[in-house]
């Protein structure tokens, strides 16, 4: 059975205009440095401030990452050169012509804001581990397993964005070894769980938007994330605004040589709202155009989620949820985000 949906996206607040734009000095960035080193006390350090993070803010960025820097460059002028197109020569990739959830998405092809009839601002493309078609899972019938719907221009957004998505990986194993730290786990609990993870990426731009825009139509609408954790890069232009846990829009702003790490649905249901998946959005007010690179990490397809994480439940605070997998919470919310019909 899976869990309440509505849950994750209705927060206070969450039609609020008022933002607070941060200045960089205000946000909690986590010395990643600390996990690839042998030096266990320094390991704890970090953990304690990403765990402090995650309960305060329900979001955090990460320094001293290692993650190449000449990849994110690759990759952004591979996304400026493909959202520079013709629409007509975007949309030969289109997102509900590939039966893998894989491909383009126009302005208004997603309703992020459940809670809103809107449509969303942006273009992006989704992408996720580029698996053959004969994939033993895909033949099963799990559709998030299976091949990316490539765009053929410009030519090097497969090598670009590939090797990005690949690298994500590799970062993101070492995130979740945060994550059993800051979380108190038996070492190998998430990391155990992530050899052939659920991961999409978002390859995003948001045109500016106009100062009297409308609630239910803006770069990407009010929600939460569906897996364990995100990551973001974005393009030097502010846009993102988190929703903190006591109800403040945040508006974040980009440091150089970070990413943003935001906590998401499945987080919440096995810390049993300890790390609330964070809300958030997207309003781009800066005048010019904003890209961003947003990565998803889920655990394996069939990783059961059908009970709280030691220590993150007991008398007087007993499991809020319904058991449910990772594919299974995943798979709902893309089912009520996307267009497809029926
Ligand atoms: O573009 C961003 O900064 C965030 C986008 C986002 O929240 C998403 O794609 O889920
Ligand atoms: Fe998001």
């Amino acid at each position: 059975m899976s869990a309440p949906t509505t849950a994750f996206q209705v927060r206070k607040g969450i039609h609020e205009r008022e933002v607070r734009a941060l200045e960089p000095s205000e946000v909690p960035v986590i010395d990643f440095g600390a996990f690839y080193s042998p030096g266990e006390a320094e390991q704890r350090k970090a953990a304690a401030e990403l765990r402090k993070a995650c309960i305060e803010k329900g979001y955090f960025y990460i320094a001293n990452h290692q993650f190449p820097e000449a990849v994110v460059d690759r990759a952004y002028a591979a996304m400026q050169r493909f959202f520079a197109l013709p629409v007509e020569q975007k949309m030969k990739c289109h997102y509900l012509d590939s039966p893998n959830h894989r491909g383009y998405v126009p302005v208004k092809g997603i309703n992020a804001d459940h809670s809103l009839k809107g449509e969303d601002e942006s273009e992006a493309i989704e992408m996720a581990h580029d698996l053959p078609a004969d994939d033993p899972d895909l033949l099963k019938g799990v559709r998030f397993y299976g091949p990316n719907n490539w765009p053929t221009e410009p030519p090097d957004f497969r090598w670009a964005l590939g090797t990005y998505f690949d690298c994500q990986l590799e970062l993101g194993r070492t995130i979740c070894r945060a994550f059993e730290l800051a979380l108190d786990l038996e070492a190998g609990f998430f990391t155990s769980r992530f050899t052939k993870p659920l991961s999409r990426l978002r390859v995003c731009y948001y045109p500016p938007q106009r100062e009297d825009f409308d609630i239910a139509n803006i770069g990407i609408g009010a929600h939460t994330d569906y897996e364990c954790f995100t990551t973001v890069w974005q393009n030097g232009v502010p846009g993102l605004q988190m929703l903190t846990p006591d109800g403040q829009w945040q508006l974040l702003p980009p440091i150089p040589g970070t990413f943003a790490v935001n906590l998401g649905d499945l987080m919440q249901l096995w810390t049993n709202d300890l790390f609330m998946s964070t809300a958030h959005r997207v309003i781009n007010l800066s005048g010019v155009d904003r890209y961003s690179l947003v990565q998803f990490f889920g655990l394996n397809h069939d990783v059961a989620v059908e009970g709280p994480l030691p220590g993150c439940a007991g008398p007087g605070n007993p499991w809020r949820y319904k058991p449910t997998t990772v594919g299974g919470h995943v798979e709902e919310m893309v089912a009520q985000t996307y267009h497809y019909s029926g």
